[in-house]
């Protein structure tokens, strides 16, 4: 199975081996991080790899999706930390590898992180010989973030958030025993897991970070062996950047060894009714798209 995390005594005893430290290791690590991209539009493939400050190292990679509006892909960048906030990946990113340059987009996706620009990051296909690591206040100086919005206190990604919600009582998959409409060949299965994927988007929506809407939501998907992975919203400060809840949901599914995407056949959507931003028209347009055996089933919260 591809590798999205190296834990910290592996990343250790790697770098030893190699009469490295592990800052040093996450270079060699890049063209690993880039194999796991899926850029069908661009064949570009960009790889991100983090070292976090509980000593464990996380891959990211960008992933595109044809038929579908550019904005929908995930930057390495993004994967990266989605990737890291879905794992407890310490409150600290302490370095940072990439191919390539990062975009403004990712830039400023990454001031969601406290403390980023001391994050040390390194640009490996820098012409120069020997790139080099820099802080991150170096590539966004006069950056616009949290702080310009936020008290200091509100917790960002990477920090543990609660957002105290409860689902609605309504009914589900299941009416008075009886299917819904569910027609893909998975009712079986889907019902089987409909506590699991319903908590599990919950779960999401309650460690999202939305912080700048109040409109946190969450979502879970089942692949066709009943597997469930969920992914949290994140928003970002200047708002376009943000990090969608399909995405991240899709993020967790690669990094768990997810194979294509036609083998997601069920999901839920967790957020509040009737708030300024709704998750639902997007998470359809994207499954629809992406994954077209999935029935995406909406609950809401308070
Ligand atoms: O910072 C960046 C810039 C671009 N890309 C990806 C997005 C798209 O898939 C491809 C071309 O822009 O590269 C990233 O992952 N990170
Ligand atoms: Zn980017």
């Amino acid at each position: 199975m591809a590798k999205y995390i190296i834990s910290a005594s592996e990343a250790q005893s790697m770098a030893k081996s190699r009469g490295l430290t592990v800052p040093q290791l996450l270079p060699s690590l890049v063209k690993s991080a880039q194999a796991l991209a899926r850029p069908p539009i661009s064949n570009f493939h960009v790889g991100a790899v983090g070292l976090s400050s509980d000593g464990r190292i996380f891959f990211g990679a960008n992933v595109e999706f044809p038929g579908l509006p550019l904005h929908h892909s995930i930057h390495a960048e993004q994967f990266l930390i989605t990737n890291l906030a879905a794992h407890g990946g310490g409150p600290r990113l302490l370095y940072m590898a990439v191919s390539a340059a990062p975009c403004g987009h990712c830039r400023q996706f990454l001031q969601e992180v406290r403390g980023v620009s001391d994050t040390q990051i390194v640009i490996t296909d820098e012409p120069q010989e020997n790139p080099d690591y820099r802080p991150i206040s170096s590539i966004l100086p006069n950056p616009f973030g949290p702080y310009d919005l936020l008290d200091q206190e509100m917790p960002l990604i990477l920090e543990k958030h609660d957002n105290q919600l409860c689902l609605k009582d309504q009914p589900f998959l299941t009416q008075n025993g009886n299917l819904t409409n569910l027609s893909n060949g998975y009712a079986e299965l889907a019902i089987k897991n409909e506590e699991n994927l319903k908590n599990k988007a919950l779960e999401a929506a309650r460690e999202s970070h939305a912080p700048y809407s109040g409109c946190p939501s969450g979502v879970a998907l089942m692949d066709c062996e009943g597997k469930v992975y969920k992914g949290s919203y994140m928003e970002s400060a200047a708002y376009n950047p943000s990090m969608m809840p399909v995405q991240a949901a899709v993020v967790a599914y690669m990094a768990a060894g997810g194979g294509g995407y036609e083998r997601i056949v069920a999901a839920v959507l967790v957020e509040k009714e009737g708030v300024s931003v709704r998750q639902e028209a997007t998470a359809r347009l994207m499954l629809n798209h992406v994954s077209p055996k999935c029935e995406l089933r909406v609950v809401h919260c308070v």
